[in-house]
């Protein structure tokens, strides 16, 4: 199959679906073994999915060489792997080859895909050899470790000038950090990228413009961690469905712009790893306002936020939840705090009385171990006491407790056992201290390396959902029975990195979480079996509300600071989306007043799409 046949055939099996099966492509990302499932009918039925994912490949260097101006002189490397990615890299390379251009592939392995070798080397591509134990036919072997040195050092300095690298040492069969001459290969060369890259835009094609095959070398494909070495991408190509990795911090940023490969895979039969939280998930989570409805029926928050060090908290906090379409807000804190809330919200009822959901401990300092709880930590560990669960998960008075966020200082006053309507929302020092306190060892560089690990252990150490924020928020499920789905919210603008821009998400998650209480009331577990998917349900709603929370807030912010900068945006489909590069400004600089300000408009926004 030429390019233009398999291009021909990739087309015709994207015209063929729908829109609601585009939308799962660009919403859901499935972990490797899922992929392999969704590949493997396809496989039998004949289908060359490594012929389309290289015409892919083809066909896009081919736009970035036009866009960019370059003629057959243009540079091209691949770095190829021993496996099925290596084979896809070579087969693409093969299609350029022919195309005239001078494509060299650097093999990092031993050996390679054999029928792909043998194309490249038929089309005119050249091999590089670094492995003095190759096996590759043709190729010399058994150098000294003086000559492998030397070829490894000019293999990077040839690749460091090439046009166009495109990046085949691993795919989805990747194992851990790179190890052997892959590991030096993404140290020298991604240490190197990730240089020029931050003293350039590339516009002007001065380094060279990396497109990864299914994913970039060296990142967790199924975590989105980096476990060492990778190369950053500029682009990647990925196969059939995305892979956590694209979704997820801080790998989707090695990614670079992202365009994906359809193959028709029935994701409809499988369950995803994760998913970005989009308008539509969000929007479900706003209730409608009925003419039937009350004050109390729309919904009641609590707050005890806010101190007499940091009383801005609690104005921010109040604020945000009284506007995130609920009936009422009941402060509680200092003299001091409460003439401020009612200086800024005269509508806040001040004092205790009945809630459909609590939000506790924004700014609420720390308590060290020598200072004695203040009035408002101890109302706040009063209260968090009421969710304690005992070892054996029985205690039914927690289950029967309106759905808590616990932010910043309530974090340190947490039961050790909780059920999943206790909602966390750190950010990554908050969950390494609270990890730290629950006795892992941990640093923070390592959280921000791995957030979804830790995410998850300190979801599975508890039993809360947990919303871990930063420029993508990620919401992993709480109870002994949840989903390991994992939702991201990427919708917030970095002008939303401001001090008080996480009490205002905690108000508004307090308010999302009280006008939809039915939903997020877990039952007291019967130990029975088949209470298990209720369980579950109850699990994923309360994370996705979790999620929906971050998304407005992050849309919130992207209004009042007239930004079209995400965290994360949506990948391009190959074949349907254009090349067109795309600007997003980053706006002007906002403060979290602003944030409140606009939460009316961002939900008249969800609610008129
Ligand atoms: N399975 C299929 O039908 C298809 C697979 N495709 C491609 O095949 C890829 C998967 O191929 P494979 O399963 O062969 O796996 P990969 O090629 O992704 O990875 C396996 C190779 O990487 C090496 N490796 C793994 N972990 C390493 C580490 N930590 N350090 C150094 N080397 C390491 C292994 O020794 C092996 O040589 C996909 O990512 C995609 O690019 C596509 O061609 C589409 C169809
Ligand atoms: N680079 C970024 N891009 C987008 N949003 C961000 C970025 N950095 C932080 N945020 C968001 O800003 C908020 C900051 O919250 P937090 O760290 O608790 O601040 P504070 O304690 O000052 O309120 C979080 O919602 C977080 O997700
Ligand atoms: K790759």
């Amino acid at each position: 199959m030429d390019m233009q046949q398999s291009q021909e055939s990739q087309e015709s099996i994207v015209e063929s679906l729908d829109e609601d099966h585009l939308q799962m492509l660009v919403q859901h990302a499935y972990d490797t073994d899922t992929v392999r499932a969704m590949e493997q009918p396809l496989l039998e039925q004949g289908e060359p999915l490594m012929r389309h994912a290289a015409a892919a490949v083809a066909t896009n260097v081919l736009q970035l060489l036009e866009s960019f101006d370059l003629d057959e002189h243009a540079r091209i490397t691949v770095l190829a792997g021993a496996g099925d990615n290596g084979g896809d890299g070579l087969f693409a390379g093969a299609l350029l080859a022919k195309r005239g251009f001078p494509v060299t592939a650097i093999a990092v392995g031993r050996t390679l895909h054999d029928d792909a070798y043998r194309t490249f080397i038929e089309s005119g591509g050249h091999i590089w050899v670094l492995d003095a134990a190759n096996t590759i036919p043709g190729c010399p072997s058994e150098f000294s470790a003086g000559e492998a040195g030397e070829r490894f050092e000019q293999a990077m300095e040839f690749a460091s000038n090439s046009h166009i690298i495109i990046d085949a040492m691993t795919g989805i069969g990747a194992q851990g950090a790179l190890r052997g001459i892959a590991g030096s290969v993404a140290q020298t060369l991604g240490a190197l990228l990730d240089e020029l890259r931050a003293h350039d835009s590339n516009d002007d094609m001065q380094r060279p413009y990396v497109v990864a095959v299914d994913t970039p070398s060296g990142i967790g494909v199924n975590d989105g961690s980096l476990p060492g070495p990778y190369i950053p991408a500029d682009m990647t190509l990925m196969f059939g469905a995305m892979k956590p990795c694209a979704i997820l911090p801080p790998a989707c940023s090695a990614c670079g712009e992202i365009w994906l490969v359809d193959f028709g895979f029935d994701l409809e039969s499988h369950d995803p790893a994760g998913s970005i939280v989009g308008m539509d998930l969000a929007a479900a989570a706003i209730r409608q306002v009925m003419p039937t409805d009350a004050k109390y029926s729309r919904g009641v928050t609590g707050l005890i936020t806010g101190s007499q060090q940091y009383p801005g908290a609690a104005v921010l906090s109040t604020t945000a939840a009284a506007h995130t379409n609920i009936g009422m807000v009941r402060y509680m804190g200092p003299t001091r705090a409460q003439d401020l809330v009612l200086h800024a919200l005269p509508e806040a009822v001040i004092g205790k009385g009945h809630v459909q959901s609590w939000v506790v401990g924004s700014g609420v300092p720390v308590r060290t171990a020598e200072e004695e709880a203040d009035l408002q930590q101890q109302s706040i560990e009063a209260l968090l006491a009421h969710y304690a669960l005992s070892e054996d998960g029985s205690n039914e008075e927690a289950y029967a407790m309106p759905a808590i966020v616990v932010d910043a200082g309530a974090l340190d006053l947490l039961p050790d056992h909780v059920p999943s309507h206790v909602v966390l929302t750190p950010h990554m020092g908050e969950l390494t201290r609270l990890l730290t306190r629950l006795g892992v060892d941990v640093d923070e560089d390592t959280v921000r390396n791995q957030p979804l690990q830790y995410a998850r252990m300190a979801a599975k150490m508890t039993g809360a959902t947990v919303l871990l924020k930063g420029s993508l928020t990620i919401v992993v499920q709480g109870g002994q029975f949840a989903d390991d789905q994992v939702f991201v919210a990427g919708r917030a603008p970095a002008q939303l990195a401001t001090a008080g821009a996480g009490d205002v998400l905690a108000g508004m998650l307090g308010a999302i979480l009280a006008q939809n209480a039915d939903l997020v009331q877990p039952s007291v577990p019967s130990g029975d079996e088949s209470d298990h998917d209720d369980e579950a349900q109850v699990a994923q709603a309360i994370a996705e509300i979790a999620g929906a929370a971050a998304y407005l807030h992050g849309l919130a912010a992207a209004l009042a600071s007239k930004a079209k900068q995400r965290g994360w945006h949506r990948a391009h489909l190959f074949g349907i989306d254009d090349l067109d590069e795309e600007h997003f400004p980053i706006g002007r600089p906002i403060v979290a007043s602003d944030v409140v300000k606009k939460i009316a408009a961002a939900i008249g926004k969800l609610q008129n799409n």
